[in-house]
């Protein structure tokens, strides 16, 4: 490990979106620390200032605009060699003015799955992966097995608006699973629904999934990201060690739990919140709580650090 880090700063930045759902970046100055990657506009939270304040008086001076109103989105802690910084994160929908480079630095709006196309400093993949997140992540699951079953719970969260679905059918023979799977992903062909696989990387890849979802026991047995960043990648984690693993791995979310008991793992201890908090204090990856959750649950889980919640029951889509 790198010596301890001297200094820590607070900063304050916003993922501000337009009308069309595009965000702005802006490119760093080459001289500035990390000089020539893209960023989210914003910059040092000055001493009585709160972050609101800061990120209101940066986008100002950064790129001309006034911050009518913006919603905390989440917060980085991440080591640099010569620093630690504290990123305080916006979402910035309600602005007037329009955007330009005040400092001369370039800016762009692109469409959020677009952002992966860019270089970001090591703290923001954080931020890229959450800014193209959901706050919910349902899993189609086969626990009776029951094909029409499944086909309406995909159907109902579909129609529910659900944009982000696993499909996890563990106990499917493979051939229906990837029958089933086929039927699911040309289903929502021209939509803003993505369906990621519990299968193999392999299985998403061929059958044009919108990425892969690995298992604990998947993601202990590899070494590196499966699958390139045109496609999802996330892992089911139990403890803070495979947290740890999936962020280490450059995977773009995790499911951690279970929180609360739950009918579809009777033999899992729950973590509890408390337990859950600690684990992600560390973490710096979107994480989804998993065990026992219903939609209602979403401000306890982000008020414990999570980014959203995921299930099987909770979310009936009706
Ligand atoms: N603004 C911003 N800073 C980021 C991002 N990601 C990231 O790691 N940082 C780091 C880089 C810097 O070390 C620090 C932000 O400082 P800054 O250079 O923007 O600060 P500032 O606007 O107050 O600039 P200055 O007065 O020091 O020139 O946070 C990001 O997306 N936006
Ligand atoms: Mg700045």
């Amino acid at each position: 490990m790198s010596a301890v880090p001297k200094k820590e700063i607070r900063v304050a930045a916003g993922v501000i979106e337009d009308a069309a759902g595009r965000i702005l970046i802006a490119q760093r100055s080459a001289e500035a620390d990390q000089g020539g990657l893209w960023e989210f506009p914003g910059g040092k939270i000055e001493p009585g200032e709160t972050p609101f304040d800061a990120l209101r008086r940066e986008l100002m001076e950064e790129i001309g605009i006034a911050v009518d109103g913006a919603e905390p989105m989440l917060v980085v802690r991440h080591a640099y060699p010569r620093q630690r910084v504290i990123l305080e994160i916006f979402r910035v929908r309600k602005f007037s003015g329009e955007a330009r480079g005040c400092l001369g630095q370039p800016i762009r709006w692109v469409g959020a799955d677009d952002l992966v196309d860019f270089r970001f400093p090591a703290a923001n993949r954080f931020i890229v992966a959450a800014a193209r997140l959901p706050f919910h992540y349902p899993i189609v699951d086969d626990v009776a097995g029951d094909l029409s079953a499944m086909r309406r719970h995909f159907r109902r969260l579909v129609a529910g608006g659900f944009s982000l679905i696993q499909l996890r059918a563990k106990t499917l023979e493979r051939a229906v699973y990837r029958s089933f799977a086929q039927e699911c992903i040309d289903c929502c062909a021209g939509s803003n629904v993505r369906l990621i696989l519990n299968a193999e990387p392999e299985l998403a890849v061929e059958l044009g999934a919108a990425g892969v979802h690995l298992t604990s026991a998947r993601l202990n047995s590899l070494s590196s990201r499966p699958l390139d960043n045109k496609f999802w990648v996330a892992a089911s984690c139990h403890d803070a060690g495979e947290l740890e693993k999936a962020e280490s791995l450059r995977l773009d979310f995790a499911v951690f739990g279970p929180v609360l008991p739950t009918r579809s793992h009777p033999a899992s201890a729950p973590l509890g919140w408390e337990r859950f908090s600690e684990c992600l204090q560390a973490v710096n990856l979107p994480v989804y709580a998993l065990g026992g959750l219903a939609a209602e649950h979403l401000v306890r889980a982000r008020s414990a650090g999570a980014w959203g919640i995921a299930g099987i029951r909770g979310f009936s889509g009706s």
